[in-house]
């Protein structure tokens, strides 16, 4: 009896060291499957790198041909650049691709925000001979792009649900028959996999060798592995098969390498040109705030950051979790003076509309929405989005963000987060392929209180590093942050939570800390709530806890249990270390301050050099350079604290063709009277500078009588 006992027991702790090892293995295995995926993605960076040392092409990652020589069409593109869309010079990649396209090849291009994708598939749709196809996801995004390109004499139009039956009509005719001027046509994805009648026009024109290109916007929802996934985006593939030559050219502002593979496998065209542009989007300010547990609170902060930083009313959004958040949100900013409105996908689309249009011009400042306010949005100056919950990933909040500075002028993205925003993510997106990855990548952005910002989407999209500049809050932090050793407070949470398990239990995240705050007695430290919050979310998203999920009949709830590294940290072979803020008021004023003082002195040089530009082409390129130096501009413009909003003025006039021929004159006069020349007599010009300030009271005040 005796030896089966100690045999029995011996086989126990077999059993148990076997599953150690077995752990271990696992653990092992995740690991080499990150590391092998670091590892090609890092190879394909040191590949682009050697592509674009050999080719340099402003940082782009360019295949071996060269894109940026000669081609037969440059005149005819240049003429239509100018004179059609009214751009004055290509942006960094823009003729490269437009040349790939035009010598026939299939391209992905990967291309930030804002940074001017449309021209790469609308110039070489007007440039080659027949009709462009672009599917794009949006009814709004496809309405928004139909109606710029006629205004701008492009014969464009789309087909979908609220097209009219004459333009239905025109549409197919253009097709089948070559009758009627159409040169590119916008659909829905759903239009290429459910409309066998439209397949068959488009058949029909590609026969007679006019279907001259197809162009895929947001090409990213082909992945199951991006953000934004569309079932019917899968099957654009089927334009390749059904019209081999006709180049392809697919787009989007975010695609991880396993997504770009993915889309090239989706719509077939493994073989394209890729151009990969940065991610980085300079003008952009990224901060993250603590949010506090008291709802009242945070839309205070928020209220006081939009009117403090944004007395002008210039445009953002608000980012909420939920329909009713948004509601609620948008109530108490409106209470709070700020005119501010709700959208979410509950909405009649006419409502949904209507905030749109108000936000879109003007009349509406702040925009409280869910993502369903999304894709599509094509502001240019919008100032400022604000993130009141958690994101679900790094490129759901690179996308989300991104809406701010499309016009490049400088713009902040402010994040709020709680370690309890977490589960209520986590149990909506455990179900997703990668979800919980992707949500404890951007739970480790926000965590994080030392590392750069931009680092993270430069790691996350596997792109080199680049100078972040001082556009994040803790790159500009002069606050202590210390590492707390809390292996101790980790073990103890390790252990109540076996025992929670051993008695058949489950534990949320906030039940969790409630009992560690009674347990937490017996040690010899004490956390505070919100770092004994702070500290689960670590434990989790270093997988020594991990989230599990229970479905009820209307919700699903996520908790807490043990982690693949739960022993090894209550072994003592893993140490556990938590980020805190010593002073964190005063890091929140001092990084609001520096952002601020960044933001408006890169806003004021932005504006004075679109002046600048403005003058120059108003006066053939040689008045205004002649005359104005920048010095002189920003004296006009510097003295006052209004004077951005002076600045505007002016520029308006000059856009508007307002600007008054009396102080065109008045500067004329003074340059002739100063005789001066900035770059040969610095003397002079200051004191042309000094003269020019008491003359730029009159400049301003003509400006400022002309607008009333
Ligand atoms: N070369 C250029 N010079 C100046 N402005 C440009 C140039 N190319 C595009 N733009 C302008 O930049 C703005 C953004 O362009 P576009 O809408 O094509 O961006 P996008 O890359 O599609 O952005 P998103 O992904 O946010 O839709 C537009 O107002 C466009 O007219």
């Amino acid at each position: 009896m005796d030896c089966t006992n100690e045999v029995l027991e011996q086989l126990l702790n077999v059993e148990a060291e076997l599953q150690d090892v077995q752990d271990q293995i696992k653990i092992l295995l995740d690991q080499q499957e990150t590391l092998y995926a670091r590892q090609s993605e890092l190879k394909a960076i040191l590949e682009d790198c050697e592509a674009s040392s050999s080719h340099p092409n402003d940082g782009a990652s360019i295949a071996p041909e060269n894109w940026s020589g000669s081609f037969g069409w440059d005149s005819e593109a240049d003429d239509l650049r100018l004179n059609i869309f009214g751009i004055s010079s290509y942006r960094a990649n823009q003729r490269e691709i437009i040349n790939a396209v035009m010598s026939g090849r299939d391209v992905l291009v990967i291309m930030a925000a804002g940074g001017g994708k449309s021209l790469c598939y609308q110039l070489p749709a007007v440039l080659r001979d027949g009709i462009c196809l672009v599917v794009s996801p949006l009814l709004s995004l496809i309405q928004d792009q139909v109606m710029g390109l006629t205004a701008l004499g492009v014969p464009a139009y789309m087909l979908t649900s609220t097209t009219s039956k004459d333009d239905e009509k025109f549409i197919y005719k253009a097709l089948e028959k070559n009758e009627g001027d159409l040169k590119i046509l916008y659909v829905t994805p759903e239009k290429i996999s459910k409309s066998k009648r439209f397949m068959s026009k488009l058949e029909k024109c590609h026969h007679a060798g006019r279907l001259s290109l197809i162009a895929i916007d947001e090409a990213h929802c082909c992945s199951q592995w991006g953000h934004d996934f569309r079932p019917d985006y899968k099957n654009l593939g089927i334009l390749k098969t059904q019209f081999p030559t006709v180049p392809v050219i697919a787009l989007t502002a975010t695609a991880t390498k396993k997504v770009q593979l993915d889309l090239m496998e989706m719509l077939r065209i493994q073989k394209c040109v890729k151009f990969v542009s940065s991610v980085n989007r300079p003008n952009l300010f990224y901060m993250v705030r603590e949010k506090s547990s008291v709802g009242k609170v945070v839309v205070d902060e928020i209220a006081e950051f939009i009117s403090g930083s944004y007395p002008n009313k210039e445009s953002g959004i608000v980012y909420c979790f939920s329909r009713k958040e948004c509601e609620q949100v948008a109530k108490e900013l409106r209470e709070k003076g700020i005119k501010a409105d709700h959208y979410h996908a509950d909405m009649e689309v006419r409502d949904r509309e209507s905030v749109h249009m108000r936000w879109s011009s003007g009349k509406l400042q702040v925009i409280v929405g869910t993502v369903a306010f999304g894709m599509g949005i094509n502001k240019p100056d919008v100032r400022f989005v604000i993130h009141h919950s958690l994101s679900k990933s790094m490129e759901t909040y690179y996308q989300e963000s991104g809406r701010a500075g499309r016009d490049g002028l400088p713009s902040e993205c402010l994040l709020y987060f709680r370690p309890a925003d977490m589960p209520r993510q986590s149990s909506m997106v455990f179900y997703e392929n990668s979800g919980l990855q992707n949500l404890y990548d951007i739970v480790r952005y926000c965590q994080s209180r030392t590392g750069c910002r931009r680092a993270a989407f430069f790691k996350h999209f596997a792109e080199p590093l680049q100078d972040c500049n001082g556009m994040c809050d803790n790159c500009v932090s002069s606050s202590e942050v210390k590492d707390i050793d809390v292996s101790c407070h980790a073990k103890a949470m390790i252990s109540l939570i076996q025992s929670i398990q051993e008695n058949d239990q489950k534990v949320t995240m906030l039940q969790l800390v409630d009992k560690m705050k009674v347990k937490q007695k017996d040690l010899d430290s004490d956390l505070k709530r919100d770092h004994m919050e702070q500290l689960v979310i670590q434990l989790i998203i270093d997988r020594v806890l991990k989230e599990e999920f229970q479905h009820t009949a209307y919700t699903t709830n996520a908790y807490v249990a043990l982690g693949l590294l739960g022993k090894q940290v209550l072994q003592g072979k893993k140490t556990v270390k938590l980020q805190i803020c010593c002073d964190k008021d005063s890091n929140k004023a001092g990084v609001m301050k520096t952002a601020k003082r960044k933001s408006e002195s890169s806003n004021l040089e932005f504006r004075l050099d679109e002046l600048r530009k403005e003058l120059a082409s108003l006066h053939g390129g040689i008045f205004p350079h002649s005359i104005l130096s920048t010095q002189q501009i920003s004296v006009l413009a510097a003295e006052k604290p209004d004077s951005i909003e002076q600045l505007e003025k002016i520029i308006g006039k000059v856009k508007s063709g307002k600007y008054g021929s009396r102080i065109i004159e008045e500067i004329s006069n003074r340059s002739e009277s100063e005789n001066l020349d900035p770059e040969i007599d610095e003397e002079h010009e200051n004191k042309a500078a000094k003269k020019a300030k008491t003359k730029k009271t009159r400049v301003l005040i003509e400006c400022s009588e002309d607008d009333e």
